[in-house]
Parts: C-alpha cells; sequence; structure tokens
C-alpha cells in the first residue's frame, strides 16, 4: 500500500467539518475496552445530541421508521436493529428506505483504517425523493441517477401493465404477471424477478411465478413450499420492514447465516425484495436478484418494485376473488341441481314424482308431435292396498311401494320410458316411440308379471298383491291433463271391472 494512516485526531478533524452526518468508532487505546462512539457536528445537530465524549448510550433512544411511502407499509415500523449501531458494529449497511423526524435518509456504513486500528463509521444524509444520487465509493454504472426519459418510460411500462393487468381476466392475469415481471427485470437490468406468495398463515413461501435473464439459472422448481422456519433472518426483515435488501451476500452478518449459505447455493449475489399487500396483509413479496454481480439498489429500484407489486397483488388478489367467486357459484349450482332433483324426486321410492312425470309429459307430447311418434300414458294402482296397510302395518306398506317401484322400474327401461309415483299407492308409466297396442301389452305383462312374483297379501280375494292399469293413447287432440285423466278414468273401470287387469283390455286376448 505504501499509503501513510491517519491517526485518529488527524480523522476527526476531517469528518467533523463533513457536511454530512457521521458516525463513527475510535478503537480504544486499551485493547480490552470498547471502542468510543462519536458523531461529528452535523450528526449532532440533526440528531439533537449532546457530545459527551461517547455517544453510544444515546443512540439507542433514535427513533428510526420505515419510510410507508417508499414501501407499502400497513402500519408505521420501526427498522429491527438501529441502522447506527449496526453500522459501528461493524454490519454492512446501506439503506435507503429510513425516516428520522419526517426527513427521509441515507444510511450507509463503511470502515476506516486509521493508525490505532480499524473503525467504523456511519454517514447519513437526507434522501432526495425525486432523484437518487448514489453515494459511496463503489461507482457503479447500474445504479447511476435515474434520468427523467427512464422515468418516462418506466411510467409509460407501468401504465401499460396496469392497465392489462386491470382487464385481465382468468389466465390472461398469470401471462400479464409474468410480462410484468419480464419488462421489470430488463428495465432494472437485474438477472431474475421474482413473485413469492405466503401461506395464509406466513409458515411457507411458494415461487408463483419467474424471469430469468437468457443465461441465468431458473429457481422456481425448487423453491415451493420453502418453509419460513429455514429463513428466519430474511422472513423477520421482510414481515417488520416491508423491505428486504442486500447488496452483497457476502456482507451477510453471522444471525442470517442461513440465508447467506441459501443465497450462496443459489449463486446470488445481491437481491431486493419487497412486499406486497391485499386489503393491509402481507401476502407475498416481488423481487429480484443479481447472479454473481454485486448491486447497489437505488431508491428508483425500490420505487419501481413497490409499484410493480402493488399491481401484481391487485392482480391476484382479485385472481383470487374470482376464483372464490367461481367455487362458489359451482357450488351453488351444485346444490341448486340437488335441490331440483330432491324436488322431482319421491322421496319413499327415489321414483320420479308427479311433477317431474307432469314435465317429462308435457315435453314428449311437443316432441312426439314434431318427430311424430307414438306416445303412451299408463296408470297403475295397487289392489285393496289399505287392507295391505291395514292387515301389514304401515311400514310393511311402505316397502310394498318400493318394491312395487323397484319392479316398475326393471320392466319399463327402455328408451324413453318414465316411472313415477303419482300419489298413494298410483304409479304413472310414460311410454314413448311404440304404437299403443304394443304398449297395451307392456303394460299387460307388467301385470302377468306380478301375478307371478304372487306377492304374499292375505287380504286380498286372490291372497297375493295385484295391480290394475288404465291407459291413454296421446292423440294430436289430447293435452297432457286429458291424457292423464283418460288413463285416470280408464284405471278407475279397471277396478270395476274386477282389478287385476288393464282397461282398455287386450282383444282377443
Ligand atoms: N304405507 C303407505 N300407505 C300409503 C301411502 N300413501 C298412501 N297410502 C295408503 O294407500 C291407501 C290407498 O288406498 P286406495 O288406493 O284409495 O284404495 P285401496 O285400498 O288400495 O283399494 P283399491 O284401490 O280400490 O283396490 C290408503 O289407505 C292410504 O292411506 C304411503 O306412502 N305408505
Amino acid at each position: 500500500m505504501g499509503r501513510q494512516l491517519p491517526n485518529s485526531a488527524e480523522l476527526i478533524a476531517v469528518l467533523d467539518a463533513l457536511p454530512l452526518a457521521v458516525f463513527y468508532t475510535i478503537p480504544a487505546s486499551n485493547a480490552q475496552s470498547s471502542p468510543v462512539v462519536h458523531a461529528n457536528q452535523t450528526a449532532l445537530e440533526m440528531f439533537g445530541l449532546f457530545d459527551d465524549g461517547d455517544i453510544a448510550n444515546q443512540l439507542e433512544h433514535l427513533a428510526f421508521t420505515v419510510d410507508r411511502e417508499l414501501i407499502s407499509l400497513p402500519r408505521e415500523v420501526s427498522p429491527l436493529m438501529s441502522p447506527i449501531i449496526a453500522g459501528l458494529s461493524g454490519d454492512h449497511v446501506e439503506r435507503r428506505d429510513l425516516i428520522f423526524n419526517g426527513l427521509p435518509l441515507n444510511v450507509q456504513s463503511a470502515s476506516v483504517h486509521m493508525k490505532e486500528g480499524t473503525g467504523f463509521l456511519v454517514t447519513i444524509q437526507p434522501r432526495d425523493h425525486r432523484l437518487f444520487r448514489h453515494q459511496g465509493q463503489h461507482a457503479d454504472l447500474l445504479t447511476s441517477e435515474i434520468s427523467l426519459r427512464d422515468l418516462i418510460s418506466f411510467d409509460k411500462l407501468i401504465s401499460e401493465l396496469s392497465t392489462k393487468l386491470i382487464n385481465a381476466q382468468g389466465d390472461e392475469a398469470e401471462q400479464h404477471i409474468q410480462q410484468a415481471l419480464a419488462a421489470l427485470g430488463e428495465f432494472c437490468q437485474s438477472d431474475r424477478t421474482y413473485v413469492f406468495l405466503f401461506e395464509y398463515d406466513m409458515s411457507a413461501m411458494s415461487n408463483t411465478h419467474e424471469w430469468v435473464r437468457e443465461g441465468i439459472t431458473s429457481h422456481v422448481d425448487d423453491l415451493q413450499n420453502v418453509p419460513s422456519e429455514g429463513l428466519p433472518w430474511f422472513f423477520e426483515r421482510i414481515q417488520e420492514e416491508g423491505l428486504f435488501v442486500i447488496h452483497d451476500t457476502s456482507k451477510i452478518p453471522e444471525e442470517g447465516a442461513a440465508e447467506r449459505a441459501e443465497f450462496e447455493r443459489e449463486d446470488i449475489r445481491s437481491m431486493l425484495c419487497v412486499a406486497m399487500y391485499a386489503a393491509n396483509e402481507m401476502i407475498g413479496f416481488v423481487g429480484c436478484d443479481m447472479v454473481a454481480r454485486e448491486r447497489h439498489w437505488s431508491e428508483a429500484d425500490i420505487r419501481r418494485f413497490k409499484l410493480v407489486g402493488e399491481m401484481i397483488a391487485n392482480a391476484i388478489q382479485s385472481q383470487r376473488f374470482y376464483q372464490s367467486l367461481h367455487t362458489s357459484q359451482q357450488q351453488l349450482i351444485a346444490a341448486n341441481d340437488a335441490l331440483r332433483e330432491l324436488a322431482l324426486r319421491d322421496g319413499l321410492t327415489g321414483l320420479a314424482n308427479r311433477r317431474q312425470f307432469s314435465e317429462r309429459l308435457e315435453e314428449e307430447i311437443s316432441r312426439s308431435r314434431r318427430q311424430d311418434f307414438a306416445l303412451t300414458v299408463a296408470m297403475f294402482d295397487i289392489d285393496h292396498f289399505r287392507k295391505y296397510n291395514d292387515h301389514y302395518g304401515l311400514q310393511a306398506g311402505d316397502g310394498l311401494l318400493r318394491r312395487i317401484a323397484d319392479i316398475l322400474q326393471s320392466h319399463f327401461r327402455r328408451h324413453g320410458e318414465l316411472v313415477s309415483r303419482y300419489d298413494g299407492a298410483r304409479f304413472s308409466v310414460l311410454i314413448p316411440h311404440v304404437e299403443y297396442t304394443m304398449a297395451k301389452k307392456r303394460v299387460a305383462s307388467f301385470l302377468q308379471l306380478l301375478n307371478e312374483l304372487a306377492i304374499e297379501h292375505k287380504d286380498s280375494p286372490q291372497g297375493f298383491v295385484s295391480m290394475s292399469a288404465g291407459i291413454a293413447e296421446v292423440t294430436d287432440k289430447l293435452t297432457a291433463d286429458d291424457a292423464i285423466s283418460e288413463a285416470e278414468n280408464n284405471l278407475g273401470q279397471a277396478k270395476r271391472d274386477g282389478r287385476n287387469q288393464v282397461f282398455p283390455r287386450i282383444e282377443n286376448k
């Protein structure tokens, strides 16, 4: 090196004359005691301190807050640790998101070498709200001042993206979020931009969207369901401060060892994450990485991420809203279908009820007229059912109704046929597509089948269950009601003729 190191007195003289606030430590002459903390004149004035030779104990009381205008925090928060104390303890500090006494600040740390050893210094100066002036010795082209042209083109880009996101529907939003990340990545010249969303209980986070520059490794697949407890330092910062900025991952302090290892594994050198909020709840963050390159994120970068983050959070929120609306809609439809189904079914037998039968009859009548096919209505009634109930009890009566329903159902199962419980012990059957004579034969063969089954009914003349039936052909002139009345009348006639038969009778039988 060859350069002569200054002694502390020379250094103090220089620092005291500076127009920016400086806090610094001078190594104690006695190696055992702790370094002495000093503040220059500007620092004393800016923070209202008095010079008692060691101002360390006054630092604790300086109340910094995180700039809520810069990061959309729902409430006022203070940084987890005083940036001055952190910097003077040797941590790397570079913050542009803090406020003291209403004054937005840039806080930066550095180490100073002097004859007595190495000390630390923290410089603080007011932050210009519109233009960020890069401070410090790291001249980095990427963090040079934002030109007016940059700002205008970024504004234009943002407004285009937000219009797209606002109007996005369903999957379109996904595509626009992806485009927003790509645009942001290109604009901020970062290597990777991404969105992470937290689980509702903040126990884990998942990388939901990612953009990577050509040649940069994607991490989206292995960053699903990352448990928060694995990255406690990161989680605490993003949750409390709404922002996580690392200019150089190798300078992460020891408490962030897990994070440092993880970022190194992912080959990340610098990163910036800005929290996203929906309805005052933190839902995740939008961020970007620099791979293998140190990067000094500017206030403008943070603002850009905050803006895009807000847009994405809105889009995600409306997507979630849309999805939950869609889900409830589906549930409502399903519940309605189930209710409708219930309203159209007979509770005891599970057959169609009289209402469904009437609706289907109307439909089949118009269809049969359009397509010119025959249609027959048959009405069945269990003979001496009252006596069956009286003899065997109502529960057995119910059982018989169910059994008859099953037998009818398995007999009339051709295409278009419909069996319903009309009322009490009466069942109606719709028989389309076969001529009247054929339909009558199908009814008669059912009565025959029932006789063959010989279901016991001790109180009936023949000792087993029988049914009577009346049928009606639905001709051009008949309405649904006419057809039903005619079938009911014919059923009455079958009863009067001695039961266990169909009316009109089958000729030549
Ligand atoms: N177990 C049971 N009985 C019912 C139900 N609905 C109606 N009933 C009974 O069914 C019987 C119907 O009798 P009707 O069809 O009028 O006369 P019936 O005794 O069968 O004599 P006919 O029809 O003249 O052969 C009545 O006693 C009703 O109480 C039901 O859901 N369960």
